[in-house]
């Protein structure tokens, strides 16, 4: 799967994104992230990006130009367009759900906006969804960017060690984790459940499926609510 980034902070990503699970997926080929710069695409003498909004208000406005030479470069010698995603606080807010959908994508360009937004013709143009990661306000769509990427990359066939251990994760099977142990089974006295150490498998899953309910009940009874719907 491959993510081209269109951001006026490239070295953020190239830093980030070579560690951990998603450094090791672009390593085996799994997964390629290509960072662009805006502002190379920038035909102003000063390589500007952004200019003042009409009709005033505070902040600068990231310009179409650069913007839309950089995504016609992008896509110049493609048959088919990508799925270009702008990271937007006005989007759907991403989910478990929609990561999953966005797995199944060959390649996605992901627009990070910056400053107060960007150009609404740049949406209207070239933008075919926007996705937010929440409601809080951050100073640009690049932290977004990445966390769509990290959550994506994990669905990747391949990307993580057991397949399993992602569908049983939270938030995949639509429950909050059960409580997670490990040595010593005795810490200072405080010891771990004794069914986990019974080897006892059948009844270790039930203790799990009800620490599972039972802590999504506690920490969000949205989560269970919707959980109950879907039996
Ligand atoms: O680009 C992002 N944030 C930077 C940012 C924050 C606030 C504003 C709005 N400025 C007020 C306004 N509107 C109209 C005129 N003036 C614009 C841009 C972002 C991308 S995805 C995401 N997900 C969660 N949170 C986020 O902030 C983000």
């Amino acid at each position: 799967m491959k993510f081209e980034v269109l951001t006026l902070f490239p070295d953020i990503f190239n830093a980030v994104m070579r560690e951990s699970i998603v450094g090791r997926a672009q390593e085996n080929g799994i997964v390629e992230v290509n960072a662009v710069n805006i502002r190379d695409y920038s035909k102003d003498k000063h390589r500007k990006v952004d200019d003042y909004p009409f009709g005033g208000g505070t902040g600068m406005v990231m310009t179409c130009q650069p913007v839309i030479d950089a995504y016609e470069d992008l896509t110049k010698d493609l048959e088919t367009k990508p799925r270009v995603i702008y990271m937007s606080p006005q989007g759907r807010v991403l989910t478990q759900d929609m990561a999953k959908e966005l797995s199944e994508e060959k390649h996605l360009i992901l627009l990070c906006g910056h400053y107060e937004g960007i150009d609404e013709r740049i949406i209207e143009e070239i933008v075919d969804e926007e996705i937010s990661i929440g409601d809080y306000v951050l100073t640009g769509g690049e932290l977004p960017a990445m966390v769509l990427i990290d959550c994506v990359s994990r669905l990747l066939q391949g990307v993580l060690a057991s397949e399993d251990s992602y569908s049983e994760e939270s938030h995949f099977n639509g429950l909050l984790e059960y409580p997670q142990y490990t040595r010593p089974a005795d810490y200072k006295g405080n010891k771990v459940p004794e069914i986990l150490l019974s080897g006892h498998h059948a009844n270790i899953e039930k203790w799990k499926m009800e620490q599972s309910l039972e802590r999504t009940k506690l920490k969000r009874p949205d989560m269970y609510e919707a959980y109950q719907k879907k039996l």
